[in-house]
């Protein structure tokens, strides 16, 4: 976007709101609060949505096994196919979902990196529906920046962030980016 007086291009501005640390602190107390929700790791399956979401999930299976003692069920779970703008963007690609046995009557965990409108995470619901019936869902998400569009709440976050219209929030994870941050963009245009 261009300032209309002078015709340059706005600048984005980054800031850094959590590092390497802040990070693995969040995700040490999701896994924790996951556990103590469910009374321990009976019947968890963690399904992260890609991108970020996957090596979320699978990190929080380590710190989960590492308390508990036993391995706990991880896999991925794809939603392009059932997005609300599929009609709108229909050349899109579909990604990889892999499902660690049935989820008929487990406890399914969401894991994503982000929450915004939640459309993502209602499409989770769609794709869930079409592969069984769990007890029950959760959401874990590391980044809850608010502007829901749909009635959606996550049940573990790692950081609550007021960010603006204008703002986008990135998560960067050491598995795909080198290094662990949680960043807010001013974009100047609202996303
Ligand atoms: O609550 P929502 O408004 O749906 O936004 C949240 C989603 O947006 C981002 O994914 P994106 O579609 O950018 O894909 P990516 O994960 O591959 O970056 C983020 O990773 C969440 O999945
Ligand atoms: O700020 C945002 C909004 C949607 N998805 C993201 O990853 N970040």
């Amino acid at each position: 976007m261009a300032d209309p007086a002078t015709d340059t291009p706005t600048p984005q501005f980054s800031r850094v709101v959590a590092d390497e640390s802040e990070v693995a602190r969040a995700l040490t107390r999701m896994a924790h609060e996951l556990l103590e929700a469910n009374h321990g790791a009976e019947n968890l399956v963690l399904l992260g949505i890609p991108t970020r979401g996957v090596p979320l999930a699978k990190r929080l299976a380590a710190l989960i096994e590492s308390v508990e003692g036993r391995p706990v069920r991880q896999g991925e779970l794809d939603i392009t196919m059932y997005r609300d703008d599929l009609r709108a963007n229909p050349t899109r690609n579909p990604g990889r979902t892999a499902i660690p046995g049935s989820i008929d009557d487990s406890v399914v965990v969401l894991v994503d990196d982000v929450l915004y409108s939640g459309r993502t995470i209602g499409a989770a619901f769609d794709a869930l529906r079409d592969l069984g019936r769990p007890r029950a869902v959760r959401l874990a998400v590391l980044v809850d920046r608010g502007h829901r569009e749909l009635p959606i709440a996550a049940d573990t976050v790692g950081r609550t962030i007021q960010a603006a219209d204008d703002e986008r929030v990135a998560v960067q994870l050491a598995e795909l980016d080198g290094t662990d941050a949680i960043t807010i963009t001013r974009t100047g245009k609202e996303s």
